[in-house]
């Protein structure tokens, strides 16, 4: 018996169609699994389902440590913490034991083993404010203490870092990082952001119109896009056909990975090394420059860093060439060979 949370044979119907199918997922104990896809993809879906908590049509198993668990099994296993943080009245500490509580727990014991977390998750400043006070920064830092404070062998984050500025998200990614360690807590974490994904989870799974396209370690799983949705949602916009480079495969490459060939920058120019298109449009970004190219076989988008002086641009409609610094080919999990003969110019890409 496998302990953790997974599901078998998994559909969601709502509204006359199928809004998920996941034939197979499992999150051991221990270990965080990180949801990534773009909106709508189903992600909240998958999370609800997976907690028993889903009001479409469900079909499938649901498992918990490997048996179908009943309601009430995943009502006592998880701790589930949502894009929007919803207190109870009273004090941040009345609310980080409320889920022990709501478990049954003494008011006394529940302050003890509470106690570790609100240290962990630094709110010890704010444990005797009302919970109405807080910023919505503080307030998902509450919940999130909540869940954890109970002690779920699943922990489920919808978007929770949704809404929060930088800094505020990066601290917060960084204490649950520190908390989860060493803790028997499968968690499954949706997000539409890679940084989370990198930040928080060892394992990513790509959902996409309702379906996993990939699934495996996360560094893995972030810099080798199967195919064009996957290439896109880990922000490899530029897709490069074979008609544009002259290769058998199609390339992706990230936009800062792409570069417009300006003279006075780019002294050792190599046309084998490039495409060829023409300007729509430049856009200061204050750190970046961004320039959008039109090609034979579509868009590309280059991203300069810094401001290139319009001066070095040629004008909108201009014919530019634009270097590929380094991209890869879809499903290549291993290597980028291709990718790297077209960023070393060892064959001709220019159409
Ligand atoms: N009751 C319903 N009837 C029909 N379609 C629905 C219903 N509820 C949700 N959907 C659709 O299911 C799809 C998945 O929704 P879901 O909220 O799971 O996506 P998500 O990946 O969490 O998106 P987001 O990142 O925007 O929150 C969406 O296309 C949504 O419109």
């Amino acid at each position: 018996m496998s302990a953790g949370i997974g599901c078998r044979d998994l559909r969601v119907h709502a509204g006359g169609r199928e809004l998920l199918s996941v034939p197979e997922l499992h999150v051991a104990s221990g270990r965080t699994l990180a949801v990534l896809g773009p909106n709508g993809a189903g992600k909240s879906t998958l999370l609800r389902a997976l907690g028993l908590l889903s009001s479409h049509r469900v079909s499938g198993q649901i498992l918990l440590d490997g048996r179908p668990a009943t309601r009430s099994q995943m009502r006592d296993a998880i701790g589930a913490v949502l894009q929007r943080p919803i207190l109870r009245r009273g004090t941040v500490a009345d609310n980080v034991i409320s889920g022990l509580r709501f478990r049954g727990v003494s008011r006394r014991e529940a302050r003890d083993r509470a106690r570790p977390w609100i240290e962990a998750l630094a709110l010890g400043p704010l444990a005797d404010r009302d919970a109405r006070s807080l910023s919505i920064g503080e307030a998902q830092r509450v919940s999130i203490t909540r869940a954890l404070a109970a002690g779920p062998r699943v922990l489920l984050l919808d978007e929770p870092f949704t809404g929060l500025d930088s800094t505020t998200r990066a601290d917060l990614l960084a204490d649950l990082r520190a908390a989860l360690t060493g803790q028997p807590t499968a968690t499954i974490m949706v997000t539409h952001d890679r940084q989370e994904a990198l930040a928080l989870a060892e394992e990513t799974a790509l959902l996409i119109g309702g379906r996993i396209r990939q699934h495996g370690p996360t560094t893995d799983v972030l810099d080798q896009p199967g195919d064009p949705d996957t290439a896109r949602l880990l922000g490899y916009t530029n897709l490069l056909p074979p008609a544009l480079t002259g290769l058998a495969e199609t390339l992706v490459a990230r936009p800062e990975h792409t570069r417009l060939v300006l003279d006075s920058h780019d002294e050792h120019d190599d046309d084998t090394r490039s495409v060829t298109g023409t300007l729509r449009r430049t856009v200061a970004l204050g750190i970046a420059t961004r320039v959008d190219v039109d090609t034979s076989a579509g868009p590309l988008t280059c991203l300069h860093p810094g401001d290139v002086l319009a001066t070095e641009l040629p004008p909108t409609g201009g014919e530019v060439r634009v270097r590929i610094r380094h991209a890869r080919s879809l499903n290549d999990a291993d290597q980028d060979e291709p990718a790297a003969r077209l960023a070393s110019g060892t064959r001709a890409s220019t159409p």
